[in-house]
């Protein structure tokens, strides 16, 4: 079915003279079925109660309250994630891969699979992934001031920052800022939105290349767009290598999606609710991952590895189980956090650290930083147990991230979480389209003083 637009202030989409849906087209066909199963589950169990909150969770960042609509993706402390009802292996098995001559037999999913599972609930065929590949790379070119903004920009400002200060500068293409502005009908919000998000997913990687070959190279963007989203970008940083493609086809689909609480996902969810538009509420959660808690963590894990090394060389020591445990007690000791370790949610070593461990058993057996990797991943949840703080002392995502870029030669890992954002943009704006599709409203929960919960407590 094509899309039906109510407003003619913009012409949406693109038109496809052949037979395979878009993902316009199957969005389209979606929304009013959602819109009104999400009225019926209102009508129905719209006073029903969730949870309660208590003090703890109230003054302690609201953990475990059910309080945010989230479809595309749910994690579960023992388990991990699922996107749209999938793990990671099955996403492993059941989502298109690439299949071009240095494609491998079993090779990771595309980005583009995963994008399209996020947003439509579908398995997509490899025909209508590779609809979606030339939509993106159709869509890819960046504003020429968005390119001059990054070349002003100061080598030594944070990859991070400067990532947020492109997408922000690009934010001039904006189909929903325009169409607010001209009176678009609230009903029409969701069309605008779709090209919005189409629009940033495919040019984040222009931005991400430009800074990394500017901070660290010759400023010079190379693409291939006969290759799928993942290897094209992998060019555009400079790697030609169809292992480190697979890499980063795993890298860009683990990192899309997280359920709505994290930091990034939720900040973007919350700034959308302003009706900010795509380009600035993704902006805003791009500024949550680039804090240390969060995605900057898997440069803070590069960092303390090269603490532990450097520590080792100059006092002439081996890096083993041992002087890991020294060092990690020194850390711990220095009220400093484990990079890594640790999560809100899990309880469990986090499946995608997994299957980025399996990667690397894969291709990198051998590697020097993998094996350190392997003996901090034996040590660490018993001394974490023993210190007694952390809910959780196993390995997030961030702990295995870096050494395998890092393997490839891939060693600035000050721009590591630039990567993570190129992916999160995939989830955060999957669920920000329903989000407008659905008419969520302005995100504003209630605030207590202290005083209130004294008082409160004491009547009770
Ligand atoms: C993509 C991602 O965002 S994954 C997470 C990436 N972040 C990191 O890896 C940083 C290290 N980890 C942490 O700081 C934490 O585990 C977080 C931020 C991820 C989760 O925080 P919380 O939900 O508050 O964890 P938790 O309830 O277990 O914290 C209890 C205590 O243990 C401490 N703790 C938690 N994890 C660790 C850790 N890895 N090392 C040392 N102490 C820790 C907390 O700082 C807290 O101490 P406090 O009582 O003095 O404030
Ligand atoms: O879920 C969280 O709070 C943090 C996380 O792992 C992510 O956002 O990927």
């Amino acid at each position: 079915m094509l899309s039906k637009l109510a407003n003619p202030l913009k012409i949406l989409g693109r038109s496809h003279a052949r037979s395979v849906q878009t993902i316009s087209e199957v969005l389209a066909s979606q929304v009013p079925q959602k819109q009104a199963d999400l009225l019926a589950l209102k009508k129905e169990h719209g006073s029903k109660v969730l949870g309660e909150v208590t003090v703890d969770q109230c003054i302690g960042g609201a953990r475990g309250v059910k309080c945010m609509l989230w479809e595309t993706s749910n994690l579960d402390a023992e388990e991990g994630i699922r996107f749209r009802g999938l793990t990671i292996p099955d996403c492993q098995q059941v989502l298109p891969t690439f299949k071009g001559p240095s494609g491998p037999e079993n090779g990771e999913p595309l980005l583009e699979s995963l994008f399209w599972l996020l947003l439509t609930s579908e398995v997509p065929t490899k025909e209508q992934v590779d609809t979606l590949t030339a939509d993106l790379h159709k869509r890819a070119e960046l504003p020429g001031h968005v390119v001059g903004i990054l070349n002003s920009l100061p080598k030594d400002m944070h990859p991070m920052t400067q990532f947020t200060i492109g997408l922000n500068a690009a934010q001039t293409g904006s189909a929903f800022a325009a169409a607010y502005q001209a009176g678009a009908p609230k009903s029409s919000y969701h069309d605008y939105v779709l090209e919005d998000i189409l629009n940033v997913v495919a040019q984040l990687p222009e931005i991400a290349a430009t800074i990394y070959r500017n901070v660290y190279f010759d400023g010079v963007v190379e693409k291939d767009t006969s290759l799928d989203y993942s290897g094209n970008f992998c060019r555009m940083l400079g790697y030609n290598d169809p292992s480190f493609d697979e890499l980063m086809r795993l890298y860009l689909c683990i990192h899309t999606d997280h359920e709505g609480g994290n930091a990034s996902a939720h900040t973007t969810h919350l700034v959308g609710s302003t009706l900010s538009d795509p380009y600035l509420s993704y902006a805003a959660g791009l500024n949550a991952l680039a804090g240390p808690l969060h995605g900057l963590a898997n440069q803070e894990v590069l960092g303390w590895i090269q603490g532990i090394q450097k520590k080792m060389a100059a006092e002439g020591k081996e890096i083993n189980a041992e002087t890991i445990t020294e060092f990690t007690w020194d850390t711990l000791n220095a009220k400093k956090v484990i990079p890594g370790y640790g999560h809100a949610v899990l309880r469990k070593t986090d499946p995608r650290y997994t299957c980025q461990r399996e990667f690397a058993l894969k291709h990198m057996p051998d590697d020097e930083l993998f094996k350190i990797v392997n003996t901090i991943y034996e040590v660490m949840p018993g001394i974490l147990t023993e210190h007694g703080k952390t809910k959780n002392p196993y390995p997030n995502v961030d702990s295995h991230s870096g050494v395998l870029l890092w393997h490839y030669g891939f060693t600035q890992f000050q721009y590591y979480t630039v990567l993570f954002g190129v992916s999160r943009a995939v989830g955060a704006l999957s669920q920000l389209y329903w989000d407008r599709a659905l008419g969520l409203p302005l995100e504003r929960p209630k605030s207590v003083t202290p005083e209130f919960i004294k008082n409160f407590c004491e009547k009770q």
